[in-house]
């Protein structure tokens, strides 16, 4: 039956505005089609982030005489080209180029190393080319070194140190796996603004509370307050953030900084003796790594008082491995003019006096300073 003309009308009115949605469907799902294979373009097609990698040694630079050697081997040997060429999948995530900054084990690091090394990551932090910073370095005293950057490097680009347990030449090595995780982090834009971080085994923690806790297996490094996240398969997971003071909100500052007071630790036990404590006399702290909350021998406080007296500034930190030491608590610490080091365990507490002696020596400062970072 022939259509009558407003039925016509109406029809052709109906296949026009067919055709142009099809059209527009078409264009829109070219436009799509495009976007789409821009997105998941071959990811050497996509910019990749430039990540400096500045070798100190440590066991991930580390050799054993055969793969059953986990733990009998000698740090500190391979050097950074080689540990970059090591995990070709480096590429995938970053351009990735190294420096050889140092080859020690990290528990031959002094004052003088933390400098130069603090000092190199922050000249790198300002290049507008480089865009995150991986530190390789002994688990020995990484957590020192990295809460020394996270206090004195004024940046926000990810900076992520790493280590490794096992030599690369061992079963399960795991400093590839590490050293993995540790440039995709610093590639991460989301590792921003964080503080310096620490990644070993897939966990991502924060420089300031993290610590090595067991000495012989991959999980060594824990915090009592928990990793800030995890990294699987070049993807960070994030579940906190810190709350410390750290890097662009800190009030210390690498370049101003060439030189460190001398503060030593004094591990307290029962009948610790004086000497352990006026051994550091002419220091301008000494740390206490007290019993429980950070208490002080009867017989040893007039020992504390004559130093305190003489200007050695006196922190009370304790040797439990977890809690935090309270003001006043046991000890009378506004009484005798004394600092608590808070969460912070006695090797921490070290390096955050150094740094904030090189700015103050007034005990009312240094104890805001012990609660803020
Ligand atoms: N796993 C390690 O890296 C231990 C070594 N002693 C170091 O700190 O350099």
């Amino acid at each position: 039956m022939q259509a009558s003309f407003t039925e016509e009308k109406s029809l052709s009115l109906r296949r026009l505005g067919a055709r142009a949605v099809s059209r527009y469907t078409q264009s829109l799902g070219a436009a799509l089609l495009l976007c789409c294979s821009l997105l998941t373009a071959p990811v050497w097609a996509q910019s990749k982030p430039n990540i400096v990698i500045l070798a100190t040694g440590g066991t991930i630079a580390g050799a054993g005489a055969t793969a059953a050697n986990s733990a009998t081997y000698q740090a500190a040997k391979v050097p950074v080209d080689k540990l970059i060429a090591g995990v070709p999948e480096l590429k995938d995530v970053a351009n990735v180029s190294g420096e050889q900054v140092f080859q020690i084990a990290s528990e031959s690091f002094t004052n003088a190393h933390l400098i130069t090394l603090a000092k190199r990551v922050s000249a790198l932090s300002k290049q507008p080319g480089v865009d995150g910073i991986v530190v390789t370095h002994g688990t020995d005293t990484l957590e020192e070194t990295a809460f020394f950057l996270t206090l004195t490097v004024h940046t926000d680009k990810p900076i992520v140190v790493v280590g490794s347990m096992r030599p690369g030449t061992a079963m399960s090595a795991d400093g590839m796996l590490n050293l993995y995780n540790a440039v995709s982090v610093a590639a991460n834009p989301t590792a921003k603004g964080k503080g310096v971080l620490v990644t070993m085994n897939d966990q991502i923690f924060s420089a300031r509370d993290v610590s090595k806790t067991i000495n012989i297996v991959t999980n060594a490094f824990n915090s009592q307050w928990g990793a800030l996240g995890m990294n699987v398969e070049g993807k960070a997971y994030w579940f906190r953030a810190p709350v410390k003071r750290h890097t662009m909100n800190s009030e210390f500052d690498i370049d101003k900084i060439d030189s460190l007071p001398d503060v030593d630790i004094v591990y307290a036990y029962g009948s610790v003796p004086p000497t352990a404590y006026e051994a550091f006399a002419k220091d301008k702290a000494i740390i206490q790594a007290g019993t429980g909350n950070g208490s002080v021998a009867d017989r040893i406080v007039p020992v504390l008082q004559s130093l305190r007296a003489k200007g050695v500034q006196i922190i009370r930190a304790a040797r439990v491995p977890e809690g935090f030491v309270l003001r006043n608590s046991e000890q009378p610490d506004d009484k005798y003019d004394w600092v608590v080091a808070h969460d912070h365990k006695a090797q921490k507490a070290r390096i955050l006096a150094m740094v904030a002696l090189t700015k103050t020596n007034d005990s009312k400062e240094l104890q805001r300073i012990f609660w803020e970072y």
